[in-house]
């Protein structure tokens, strides 16, 4: 650096490129930057008009508007609002501190909005302190405390919190959030706790194949008590008041407490946003999470076999999550809470994606993780209802969430553009790899892990049906990942046929595939889910045929799975196949197509597809060791019949005869 004898100061190769006859830059209107004045190299403009500010700070406070969301409630008076602003302000804060209570003690933290570090940046802003709750008792140092609270921050704001306080935030180049999930990099399921009382005793399946483990009343206290003192003991934590399902006579109301932007956001993407009004007048929640995953549980607590606790409280309405930073957990978490909440209004809860054509054809897709819900329910020809959970009632379906969650592992801009395109600002993508400099995300490496995924809100779907309400479905679409390879790329299902494999919730997936070749592991999850549902399967699983048989829905088996031998030697079915056997269910033509039945499963099979080689549609077909290929499809028969076992003393239905049916709609052989 130099001086230039002007006072000011300019690098000595800038200095040089100037002398190399760089254009110089125009900065003002008439071009007259340098004019006749007497000028430095240095470019000068005093002729632009100044800012309207005497002192720096000024100036940064003109640069915000004060408004929503840190601040949700805004002078602008709602005509319904039956309270008054600074009264609404007071309950908000109460019910918030109500949330954050500790049970021993009896009080709530005295919360305040607002970011701690903000304080000194808008010395005008004194609103944000003078609405706190403060308990009339107090008992201890806590209480002496402010927590401060960032209610239903916007995804800007959020990104600003992440990269400012969270190590592993990054902006990528198509200006999504990158960020880390820690040492979990998916759910826990046998971490997973459900308080067992009197109540859920009865109601609740437990035992065997069932994913609820048992905790009691005060083990769940302990937890949500360490929860509570750790997230109370933070300077800030995260507040997002949200709704789950699009049905408005059945949305539920939930608040999930985090001490994470990341979980904030994810949450803001996975979950329903409220708009002002509603957000207005929220109210109490129905359900609150309280996410400590940064924090353990304690091991010598009752119950605990791991450092890692989620707790499931039906009868407090609350979930505490203690450690693991997976943010699957809370939206999964939720979905249980629905598995429990619907069906006892009637309302079947579904693990499935959801869409509907432009004729109003609604199909589910059901399936277990990785078998293609998300990827088949987003088709560029059709309108997307939601990806993950949906719920069937008299009226029609409805999605749960306000966002999807797609695996990004070999994510492709040709093979999936929506997606792609998907992964934009307010995106949230967890354990991506990237290029350091460009930002540029490898969707290929699995070096942090496999499980890959980015959270987006629905809308950013481009024909995503907004409100995700749709009529009854006129597809029942079940997906299984067979990598065995002897399940044909699809069937057509009788009802009961549909439900044997919908109780079955088979899919195939390969355990490891760096380590060279590995045996395809059978996994049977009831309902496609049962590490989510809370009643035994047959529940469900009866309302299932009852709306189907009601609705004169199709159900079809579609392996997207391995065609032309096992896995190692066969190869996944093409996904430009497997998408055009969609579009044939989706368009009627399938139902219309001639069938023939296969040996031991007898599926019936269509003997064409449009624009999918014939040959491949009978597996057998494509393997070139016949032996093999009877062989394996026996031990895959022998796997659904041992399974199925457990389920053949429960009665599906009203009457004997669908249970009957259902039996007989296994492999026979
Ligand atoms: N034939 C196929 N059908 C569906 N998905 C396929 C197929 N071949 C490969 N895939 C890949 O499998 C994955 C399916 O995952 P995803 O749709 O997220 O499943 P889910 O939503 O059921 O968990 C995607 O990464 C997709 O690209
Ligand atoms: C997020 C999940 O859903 P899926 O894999 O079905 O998309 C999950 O099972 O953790
Ligand atoms: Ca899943
Ligand atoms: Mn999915």
């Amino acid at each position: 650096m130099a001086a230039n004898g002007n006072g000011d100061f300019s690098f000595s190769n800038t200095a040089a490129a100037a002398r190399k006859g760089l254009t110089k830059i125009q900065t003002t209107a008439n071009g007259g930057g340098a004019g006749g004045k007497k000028q430095s190299p240095i470019c000068h403009d005093d002729s632009a008009k100044p800012v309207k500010a005497q002192t720096i700070d000024e100036l940064h406070s003109l640069q915000r508007k004060r408004s929503a969301p840190t601040t949700p409630i805004t002078g602008a008076q709602s005509s319904f609002a039956p309270v008054s602003e600074e009264e609404r302000q007071k309950q908000q804060l109460q019910s918030i501190s109500a949330s954050l209570a500790s049970l021993t003690r009896e009080t709530g933290p005295r919360v305040v909005k607002g970011d701690p570090a903000r304080k000194s940046e808008t010395p005008t802003v004194s609103q944000d302190t003078s609405h706190y709750f403060t308990p009339s008792i107090a008992v201890s140092d806590s209480a002496l405390k402010f927590t401060h609270v960032l209610y239903n921050l916007s995804p800007a704001e959020l990104y600003e919190q992440a990269i400012k306080y969270e190590k592993g935030s990054f902006i990528t180049s198509s200006g999504a959030l990158a960020t880390l999930s820690g040492a979990k990099t998916g759910r826990s399921p046998r971490d997973k706790r459900v308080v067992k009382d009197v109540t859920t005793e009865d109601e609740l399946w437990w035992g065997k194949g069932s994913p609820n483990i048992e905790m009691d009343e005060q083990t769940f206290l302990v937890n949500r008590e360490r929860a509570v003192d750790y997230l109370n003991s933070l300077e800030k934590v995260y507040v997002n008041d949200q709704f789950l399902n699009w049905d408005p006579k059945n949305r539920i109301k939930v608040r999930i407490v985090s001490a994470r932007a990341y979980h904030s956001l994810f949450m803001h993407n996975m979950c329903i946003r409220p708009t002002p009004e509603e957000l207005e007048n929220f109210g109490t929640p129905d359900f609150t999470i309280y996410n400590a995953g940064q924090f353990p549980c304690n091991r010598y607590t009752h119950y605990m076999t791991s450092s890692t606790s989620i707790d499931l409280n039906l009868a407090r309405r609350e979930m505490v999550i203690l450690g693991t930073q997976y943010a699957g957990e809370m939206k999964k978490g939720l979905f249980s809470v629905m598995h429990y909440l619907m069906p006892k209004r009637q309302i079947l809860s579904l693990h499935s994606g959801c869409n509907m054509g432009k004729d109003g054809d609604v199909a589910l897709f059901f399936g277990l993780s990785g078998t293609g819900k998300t990827t088949l329910s987003t088709d560029h020809n059709r309108y997307l209802i939601g990806d993950d959970e949906h719920c069937w009632s008299e009226e029609g379906v409805s999605n749960i969430e306000g966002g999807c969650y797609a695996k990004c592992i070999d994510l492709s801009r040709e093979k999936e553009p929506d997606i792609w395109n998907a992964i934009k600002f307010g995106a949230v993508v967890e354990n991506v790899v990237f290029e350091e400099h460009t930002r540029e995300v490898d969707y290929s490496d699995k070096s942090v892990t496999e499980n890959t995924r980015a959270a987006y809100p629905i809308e950013y779907i481009p024909n995503a049906k907004i409100p995700c309400v749709g009529p009854h479905p006129k597809n029942v679409i079940l997906l299984a990942c067979d990598a065995f390879g002897v399940l044909p790329p699809v069937s057509k299902l009788s009802l009961a046929q549909t439900m044997y494999h919908f109780i079955s919730g088979y899919t195939a997936l390969v355990a490891g595939t760096e380590d060279g070749v590995k045996e395809p592991r059978a996994t049977f999850s009831a309902c496609f889910g049962a590490a989510f549902i809370m009643l035994h399967p047959t529940k469900y699983a009866a309302m299932l045929a009852e709306k189907m048989q009601k609705q004169g829905a199709t159900g079809w088996l579609v392996n997207t799975g391995w065609s032309g031998g096992s896995y190692g030697s066969g190869n996944r079915i093409k996904l430009p196949y497997t998408r055009k056997i969609i579009d044939a269910i989706h368009s009627g033509s399938l139902l219309e197509a001639s069938y023939k039945k296969t040996e031991v499963f007898g599926l019936e099979i269509p003997t064409e597809v449009e624009g999918v080689p014939s040959e491949i549609l009978d597996p057998v077909n494509t393997w070139s060791d016949k032996k093999a290929y009877k062989d394996t499809l026996l031990k895959l028969a022998e796997l659904f019949k041992n399974n199925f076992e457990t389920f053949t003393d429960y009665k599906i239905g009203e009457d004997n005869k669908l249970t009957e049916e259902i039996l007989a709609a296994g492999p026979n052989y």
